[in-house]
Parts: C-alpha cells; sequence; structure tokens
C-alpha cells in the first residue's frame, strides 16, 4: 500500500460533505484489496465502517477520519491537483483517510486481542455527519468503547504530534443572513434599500459583539466568509446573503452571541427598511480531551522517535467533538509543516508525515488494546 499514491488519488477527488461518492468507491476498492478474513465493512451513506477483528477481544477501540473536501479553488499547482473545479481537500482530509487507510492494513498484518473499528465518516465540514452517523443503526452496533481521531496541522513539523487533555477545539455554529430590501437603478439611491450597504455596515458592526458584547475572559470568534449581493454594477441590489460561523470556548457563549446578533438584525431592519432572516445551519459541540487517553497518547509517543508538544484549545470546530461527549477518548494534530493554513487554496501538507500519522495511530491502538 502506497501512502503517498492514495494520498495523491484522493486529493485529486474532493467531494462536498454527504456527496462523496467517488471518494466512498475508491476507499472501498482500496479496503477490499487487502482481502482480509479479519475484515468486515459496513456502509452508511458515504461514510464507511471497517471492523478489524480481534484475536481475543475485551473491547472495541475506534479511529475516526472525515472525508469530506471544501468548495475552495485549489491554488497549489500540484501536478494531482484537484480534477473537480472549485472543490480542494484543503483541510487535509486526504492525509486523514490515507492515515486511516495505512492504519487499517497495519492492524490487519498485526491485529491487536481487541477490535478495531475504522469510521471513515462523511460532511465534517459542514452540515456536519459526526451525529447522525452516530444515531445509524451500525454506529450503535459496532459502537467503540473509546475512540480517537487526527488533524493535520500545518504550522508543526513533520514529525511533531500535539495534543492536551480538555478543550482542544472551540464551539462552532454555522452563520447564514439574508437581506432583503429594494433595488433600483444606481442613480436614484433615495429610491431605494440598498442591501450591499446594509449588508457591509453590518459585517462592521458584529466585530462589536465580540470586543463589546462578551466577557473579555471568554474567547470567541465572528468570522464573515462571504458575502454576495446584487447583479449589475449600475442596480442598487435589492438582497444580500452574509455566510459564516461563530466560535466560543464556552459552549453557553455561542448562544450570547447569537442573542446580540438577532438585536443587531433588528436594529438594521429598522434602520434599512429591510427584512433579515438568519438560519444558524449546522453547530458542533467541543472537542474535549480525556485526561486519562491523553496521558496514554503523550506516553505513547514519548516511545517512539516521534515528538510530543502540548497544545492548548483552537478556535477550529470538529464534530468529533459529538463523539467524544458521549465516548471516552481525545484527538491530537499531526505536524505536517505547510507554509499555508488548513482551509488555505496553497495548503501543502508535507507526504513525509504520512507515515507519522501511522505510526501514532497504530502504536495508541497497539498501547490502548493492552490495557
Ligand atoms: C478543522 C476544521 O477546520 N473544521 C471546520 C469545521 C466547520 C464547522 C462549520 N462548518 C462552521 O463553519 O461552523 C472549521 O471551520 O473549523
Amino acid at each position: 500500500m502506497n501512502l503517498q499514491t492514495i494520498r495523491r488519488e484522493l486529493h485529486q477527488i474532493p467531494e462536498l460533505g454527504f456527496q462523496e461518492e467517488k471518494t466512498h468507491r475508491y476507499l472501498l476498492n482500496k479496503l477490499q484489496e487487502l482481502d482480509s478474513d479479519r475484515m468486515e465493512i459496513k456502509t452508511w451513506k458515504t461514510g464507511i465502517l471497517v471492523k478489524v477483528k480481534g484475536n481475543n477481544p475485551s473491547k472495541t477501540i475506534g479511529f475516526r477520519c472525515d472525508m469530506d473536501g471544501l468548495p475552495i479553488t485549489e491554488e497549489t499547482g500540484y501536478e494531482f491537483t484537484s480534477v473537480h473545479d472549485g472543490r480542494m481537500h484543503a483541510c487535509g482530509h486526504d492525509f486523514h483517510m490515507t492515515i486511516a487507510l495505512g492504519s487499517v492494513k497495519s492492524i490487519v498484518d498485526q491485529p491487536v486481542d481487541d477490535d478495531v473499528i475504522f469510521i471513515f465518516q462523511p460532511a465534517e465540514e459542514g452540515p456536519g455527519g459526526a451525529l447522525p452517523m452516530m444515531q445509524s443503526e451500525v454506529f450503535q452496533e459496532w459502537k467503540p468503547d473509546v475512540i480517537f481521531a487526527l488533524h493535520i496541522a500545518p504550522e508543526l513539523a513533520v514529525g511533531t504530534v500535539s495534543s492536551c487533555a480538555g478543550l482542544l477545539f472551540a464551539n462552532t455554529s454555522e452563520l447564514f443572513l439574508d437581506f432583503k430590501g429594494k433595488g433600483g437603478h444606481a442613480a436614484y439611491p433615495h429610491l431605494t434599500r440598498d442591501m450591499t450597504v446594509a449588508a457591509s455596515s453590518f459585517v462592521v458592526e458584529l466585530q462589536q459583539i465580540v470586543s463589546r458584547a462578551l466577557d473579555p475572559l471568554e474567547s470567541a470568534v465572528v468570522t464573515i466568509g462571504k458575502m454576495e449581493s446584487g447583479f449589475v454594477q449600475n442596480a442598487i441590489a435589492e438582497t444580500a446573503r452574509l455566510e459564516g460561523t461563530i466560535r466560543t470556548l464556552q459552549p453557553e457563549a455561542i448562544d450570547v452571541v447569537r442573542e446580540k446578533l438577532e438585536r443587531l438584525a433588528k436594529g438594521f431592519e429598522i434602520s434599512h427598511e429591510c427584512k433579515i432572516d438568519i438560519d444558524y445551519g449546522s453547530n458542533y459541540y467541543q472537542v474535549y480531551n480525556g485526561k486519562d487517553y491523553t496521558d496514554l497518547f503523550r506516553k505513547v509517543i514519548n516511545e517512539t522517535d516521534l515528538h510530543y508538544q502540548e497544545a492548548g484549545p483552537a478556535m477550529t470546530g470538529e464534530d468529533f467533538g459529538y463523539m467524544l461527549k458521549e465516548i471516552p477518548g481525545f484527538m491530537f494534530w499531526l505536524g505536517v509543516d505547510s507554509p499555508n493554513g488548513l482551509h488555505s487554496s496553497q495548503l501543502q501538507p508535507d507526504e513525509r508525515a504520512l507515515i507519522y500519522g501511522v505510526q501514532a495511530v497504530t502504536s495508541t491502538i497497539h498501547s490502548i488494546a493492552r490495557r
């Protein structure tokens, strides 16, 4: 199994959440090539669950990876660049799946006593695959007793992994705002209600929610990542749409931000004589690492040639948080040393990290199985 080839083939076919059809078929083919009696495969939507039967199981160990890409146009200049226009594996899920496949092979070749479930989960970037997958019959039937996952970290050196007990990833809520005013000729603004102006001012005002409405000791981020309005340069826009995300370290702070945002929207409806519809899309629960398993992970890593670095909380979100809410376990960062970060059109993770990822995952599985 050549990890670099697999990563590059997956990299070329990024698909959005719950549309991971080609990725699904590709993974199934690779798993079937392993041709092992120890392996049992089940599917859920575009997701896949693989059980590798243990020699003498007393528990089930789970490793989860995510499968979807992002609606970003790739600008890496790779010869194996995405063949899907406007889609890119810009968050490393091609790495995550490759490492999971490499780990399946390793555990098939060197089985442990416990059963191991590898979970290929769709739609991490949105609308969120973890929660519905967990509610599925197949997940409930094969529910792990302990679970872990990894995420690539562009800012960490290859050969470094990082984690911490407690909060690792933030609480998130998506945010979609639709503005409706009155369009018209660019020369007659007084006869219209300009939604380009309203939405632009809203983006600026929004910044004060974090700086003025929240306790400065509680961290939060509100980002608008996409803004759309109008059709042509000489007409005033009747509608505008903002798309963004809210992130907080405390689960309750999401509600505080939402409440302030709704008040702001009501004020804008009056002052700009418009209608604003708010939709919060999906929200993700924080990734909160259990101390036991994070300690075990640190110990495992310190016995390998990998370097362990203590992490702090980050404002990234992960629906793996829902799995950790129900099942003990942890998540860790894997160094991939890319000058451009996550969600950049030029993310270029170093492929030497793939083998380190497999090493970190399989050593952890062996160690948990010995407990
Ligand atoms: C690791 C990572 O980058 N995760 C995403 C999760 C997205 C959650 C949701 N679509 C949102 O934007 O709130 C992230 O953007 O942190």
